[in-house]
């Protein structure tokens, strides 16, 4: 028997009870792919192994529930005459501006504050389908009417929220200093936290027969990789722009590996992203950036699960880096959320931390929010914020504003230095929270921050995305830089070398 991958039916519905060897040939190759019926005698058929998470969650669907979210012009309210439905395909207001994902609200705060948390709180940890995830546990508040089944989701999100304590007390004089490691995570960055919620859209879309080929994306790495991780995991294709030269390899070995189209453009970010539009409003080829407000949605829930780690408790500052600015206002929205609907009763300040090397918030916030210009990125380490005309620059604006906030800066030494200085207390983070933790230390050193203020430095992305910027700055390679450079020693294989090498070190230690 020969039957196309193709005419094979839903993975749910197919019994391999076969006794006779079953010819498996794909219509792309005459290669075939033989499955001993020897190898099924005995085994449970895929009807008892199917039993899984997602057949459970379709036994047991939730209780059918009123909350509902829409597309509205960015600032405007649930009641604005312009409105789109999630189904469309939009990405733009009438006016050219964002556009916003309102949730219905007043559905919403039917339900206390204590209902939420207690909600909330008992999703954490289980493998519930799709509640596991960090941000589906929120889902009445993400996308509350997608069906479970469409969901694409890795489980993302309940990421660690670490106590820095080594180097809040040693290098900032803090006790209450943390971590948000957003970047231990399905592909190494916050980007999963947007992407399952965009993914699972495109997956309910194509369902319902809408015209989306693939889902694409401009991408200085870490969208990149999260788009191509989620689109492979629910088999929709993806294609991704990357600026040629400007990420890292680990960055780019991630869409290949996922099966991604990968085109690499003579251009920066903002190139493959004026590209990307333009690509997107002719084919059907769904967006993917934080342009496209879905991803807010999801990228919200950290902010969420920050409250959530601190049993409710609101911290006092959330610094967090800034690019496209999108992730800016996504931790606004969460923490607004929060207080809208009772959970908690104030918002975190929050800071906007920028490379030097690509300022244009800062610039803009320096000369008092007076005029907005575009600027032409220069070359930074944390080169997955090297960009220089940010999307969501209004959505930044209006998260600052509205949470008394801050705009800093690092220069590349600072971002490095700082890099190498928390690696050094046990850390392993990216050049982009080297950014955020500059900002710590210059609003720490003129007091805005104080000593005993809980503070989070959100870091956005793993650091072994970004190996290759380490190990320049441990070799001393890079000109002006590497103070805290600490190379591997090569010695001979002999006791003697070994035993010199070691009694330099331990002199260089002296006794605590
Ligand atoms: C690792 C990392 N950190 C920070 C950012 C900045 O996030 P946003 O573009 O939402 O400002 C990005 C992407 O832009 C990123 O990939
Ligand atoms: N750092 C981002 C830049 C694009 O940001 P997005 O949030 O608008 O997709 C990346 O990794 O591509």
């Amino acid at each position: 028997m020969v039957v196309s991958s193709l005419l094979l039916p839903s993975f749910s519905t197919i019994v391999f009870t076969a006794k006779k060897p079953i010819n498996l040939t794909t219509n792309r190759s005459n290669r075939s792919l033989t499955i001993s019926a020897a190898a099924t005698n005995n085994s449970p058929t895929l009807d008892s192994i199917t039993d899984n998470i997602k057949d459970k969650a379709r036994r047991n669907p939730t209780a059918a529930n009123n909350f509902s979210a829409k597309y509205v012009p960015f600032g405007a309210g649930f009641d604005s005459d312009e409105s789109y439905s999630l189904d469309e395909i939009v990405y733009r207001s009438k006016s050219g501006g964002l556009l916003d994902v309102h949730h219905d609200m007043e559905a919403l705060a039917k339900f206390d504050g204590a209902y939420w948390r207690n909600l909330f709180d008992s999703r954490v940890g289980k493998t519930t389908w799709p509640y596991g995830s960090g941000v589906w546990s929120k889902k009445e508040w993400v996308l509350p009417e997608i069906d479970a089944d469409d969901i694409v989701s890795a489980f993302e999100g309940n990421s660690n929220l670490f106590w820095a304590e080594r180097f809040g007390k040693q290098f900032v004089g803090m006790n209450d200093l943390w971590v948000k490691h957003c970047g231990i995570s399905h592909t190494g960055s916050f980007k999963d936290l947007g992407m399952t919620v965009l993914v699972s859209q495109v997956n309910r879309l194509r369902k319902m027969n809408r015209p989306l080929v693939g889902v694409g994306c401009a991408s200085t790495g870490d969208t990149s990789a999260a788009l191509s991780a989620y689109c492979a995991a629910a088999g929709i294709p993806s294609i991704v722009f990357l600026p040629a030269n400007k990420i890292s390899t680990a960055q780019l070995i991630q869409p290949v590996s996922n099966g991604a189209l990968v085109l690499s453009i003579d251009t920066d970010f903002d190139g493959c992203m004026k590209l990307i539009r333009e690509i997107t409003s002719e084919l059907p080829i769904y967006l993917a950036n934080s342009l496209n407000s879905l991803r807010i949605e999801g990228q919200k829930t950290a902010a969420i699960e920050i409250l959530q780690q601190f049993d409710w408790q609101v911290p006092d500052w959330v610094i967090v880096p800034g690019g496209n600015l999108g992730n800016i206002y996504a931790f606004y929205k969460g923490f607004k959320m929060c207080k809208d609907l009772g959970l908690v009763d104030k918002i975190p300040r929050l800071v906007c931390a920028q490379a030097a090397n690509a300022n244009p918030l800062y610039l803009y916030y320096k000369n008092g929010w007076k005029e907005f210009k575009a600027i032409k990125a220069k070359t930074t380490f944390a080169s997955a914020i090297q960009i220089g005309d940010p999307v969501s620059i209004d959505r930044a604006v209006y998260a600052l504003k509205n949470s008394n906030g801050i705009v800093e800066e690092a220069t590349e030494e600072e971002l490095m230095d700082a890099m190498a200085l928390a690696d050094s207390t046990g850390m392993f983070i990216c050049p982009h929270t080297g950014v955020a933790l500059t900002a710590l230390n210059k609003l720490r050193k003129s007091g805005v921050i104080g000593s005993s203020d809980r503070v989070v430095v959100v870091s956005t992305a793993h650091g072994l995305k970004f190996a290759d910027s380490k190990i320049d700055y441990h070799s001393g390679s890079i000109s002006g830089m590497g103070g805290l450079a600490n190379p591997p020693v090569t010695v001979k294989a002999e006791f003697g070398s070994v035993m010199d090498v070691l009694k330099d070190f331990l002199l260089s230690k002296g006794p605590e």
